[in-house]
């Protein structure tokens, strides 16, 4: 599957010869927005129509209200998806997401080209997903670096320890998601998040990524010492925003507002 994405991506490169305007808007630090969660660990709530692995996860979609209401819901961040042919989003959500919130909107999309990122500078967002394992390690650090270096942050995400491993002996992202979820398999299973935390170094901050649907699962991933959670299919269920949030923490009062 990975594979097939990579390609249609590769396509979608060469078209895109001319970039979208710049936007002007605020910028909000990702990795400050986890430093200081609202709640006991940091949400990074997800605005996701469907998947390759479950199809249509939301029938009425609306992806601005959906991210509004996550961020009076208390969400930390928003990720939005914005690949089209297999996961039905679309980079104009992120732009119309981002002139409503003030929190951090990352681009979830799969990024492995010096394009995609001057494009995502321009839609908008503050910070972007790279993933190990779409291009060689060398390769995505250049990508790290050429998006710092134009003012956006990113997620570095791995699915296996042998990933991280490698990641780490060619650099130290600032934020390090580990998917639950097996990108070739779809498989989902916390225990990537507890095999692998040992391994996070001190001064990163780690995110826990995917099947996350119970105030439990927060637990679990919280005692291994995730920062953040990255929640998307749970939540995009609920009836609203708000009350997909308050049931995912069972409740758990926001701490500060600040
Ligand atoms: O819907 P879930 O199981 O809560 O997962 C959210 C998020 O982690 C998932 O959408 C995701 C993680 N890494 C990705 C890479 C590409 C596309 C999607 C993803």
């Amino acid at each position: 599957m990975l594979e097939k994405i990579l390609e249609t991506k590769r396509q979608e490169i060469v078209q895109l010869t001319t970039l979208p305007e710049q936007i002007n808007v605020r910028h909000f630090s990702l990795f400050e927005a986890l430093s200081h969660p609202n709640r006991s660990v940091g949400l990074i709530a997800e605005v996701k129509k469907a998947s390759p692995s479950k199809g249509i996860i939301r029938e009425d979609f609306e992806p601005v209200t959906i991210a509004t209401g996550y961020e009076k819901g208390g969400a930390d961040a928003i990720s939005v998806l914005t690949d089209v042919s297999y996961f039905q989003g679309h980079r104009d959500y992120l732009t119309a997401i981002k002139q409503e919130v003030s929190i951090p909107v990352m681009r979830k999309d799969f990024i492995i080209d010096k394009k995609q990122i001057d494009e995502t500078k321009r839609i908008g967002a503050d910070a972007m997903l790279l993933i190990v394992g779409t291009v060689p390690v060398e390769d995505l650090k250049q990508l790290y670096d050429y998006a710092y270096s134009i003012g956006l942050e990113c997620l570095v995400e791995v699915h296996a320890k042998e990933e991280l491993v490698e990641l780490l002996a060619c650099f130290t992202p600032k934020i390090i998601g580990v998917n639950n979820r097996n990108l070739k398999t779809f498989e989902t299973s916390l225990s990537q998040t507890e095999e692998m935390a040992s391994l996070i170094p001190e001064g990163s901050l780690f995110v826990s990524e995917s099947g996350i649907f119970h105030r439990e699962d927060i637990e679990r991933v919280g005692k291994v010492g995730a920062s953040g959670i990255l929640v998307g299919e749970s939540l995009m269920r609920a009836e609203s925003p708000e009350v997909g949030i308050a049931a995912l923490f069972g409740g758990e009062a926001i701490a500060s507002s600040s």
